[in-house]
């Protein structure tokens, strides 16, 4: 039985069902593959495309590195393939949705929902770094949930932005860290910074260093002015370790492995992710 990452795919291997993600996620579609049933996102990419933003090897260079990557917090990219004018990805789909529109619709996560979420990502985080990945742009709109609700990181590649160019220039700078920001060269621990403002923004639902201006923004970030809102569903613990976070100094912040024996991580993150 040739399992869905081996196989020589065509397109019509599968059934297209409905398109995902609204475009957001480019030429995104629910398919099926007909023989296994098997529920799949399928992601076109046009060649044209590929070439005109000089992305080619890029994604080559992705897709090996993506289809050896095994974690349930991780969104796998199970193969690809590709015909004249398409390179299509076959992606793994994740039923419950995407995790931005959760946060809308709740205005901010309770402790316990922010915490099970942060530990799974510190977890994945753990792994990519062990595979000498790193810088996984784990905003809200990059992160989709599972059937379980389990929280995937799921859109790879910094490639993807450069895609279209316009939306690198007025995507957010709330997640970028000093040093990216001061453009200095950056390792893994840019991530804990990230998921530092991902824990702001599941508890308050606005990132620590929001403000009108992108000059604004960037001055907060550099200054780490971080302030915490008076909300009383938010304890000192949760605060502690997102200062532990929010660290200028890169190699001060709070190495990841550490942040899963924190005590709010303890008390409130459900062990099962
Ligand atoms: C592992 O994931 C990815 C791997 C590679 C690429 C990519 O495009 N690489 C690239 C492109 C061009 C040049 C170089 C590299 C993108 C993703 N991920 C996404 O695009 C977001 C999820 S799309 C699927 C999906 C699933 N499950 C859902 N549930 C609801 C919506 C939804 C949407």
């Amino acid at each position: 039985k040739v399992s869905i990452e081996e196989k020589r795919w065509t397109l019509n291997d599968f059934e297209i069902r409905k398109p995902l993600g609204r475009g957001k996620f480019g030429h995104v579609y629910l398919a099926r593959e007909k023989k296994s049933n098997h529920i799949v996102a399928i992601k076109v990419l046009f060649k044209s495309q590929l070439k005109q933003s000089q992305v080619e090897h890029q994604l080559r260079r992705e897709v090996e590195i993506q289809s050896h990557l095994r974690h349930p917090n991780i969104l796998r990219l199970y193969g690809y393939f590709y015909d004249q004018t398409r390179v299509y990805l076959i992606l793994e789909y994740a039923n419950k949705g995407e995790l931005y529109k959760e946060l809308q619709k709740c205005k901010y996560f309770s402790e316990r929902r922010a915490a099970t979420y942060i530990a799974s990502l510190a977890r994945a985080l753990i792994y990519l770094h062990g595979k000498h990945v790193i810088h996984r742009d784990i905003k809200p709109e990059n992160l989709l949930l599972g059937v379980q609700g389990e929280v995937k990181i799921a859109d790879f590649g910094w490639s993807v932005h450069t895609f279209n160019r316009r939306r690198t220039m007025c995507g957010t700078l709330d997640y970028l860290p000093p040093e990216m920001v001061e453009s200095v060269e950056h390792d893994a621990s840019v991530d804990i910074w990230s998921l530092g403002v991902l824990c702001f923004e599941f508890l308050y639902g606005v990132p620590p260093f929001e403000a009108k201006e992108h000059s604004d923004t960037y001055r907060r970030i550099v200054e780490v002015d971080l302030k915490f809102p008076p909300k009383p569903t938010v304890s000192s613990s949760a605060k502690d370790l997102i200062s532990q976070m929010l660290v200028k100094e890169s190699s001060q912040r709070l190495p990841l492995i550490k942040l899963l024996e924190h005590p709010w991580i303890i008390q409130n993150a459900d062990p099962s992710g």
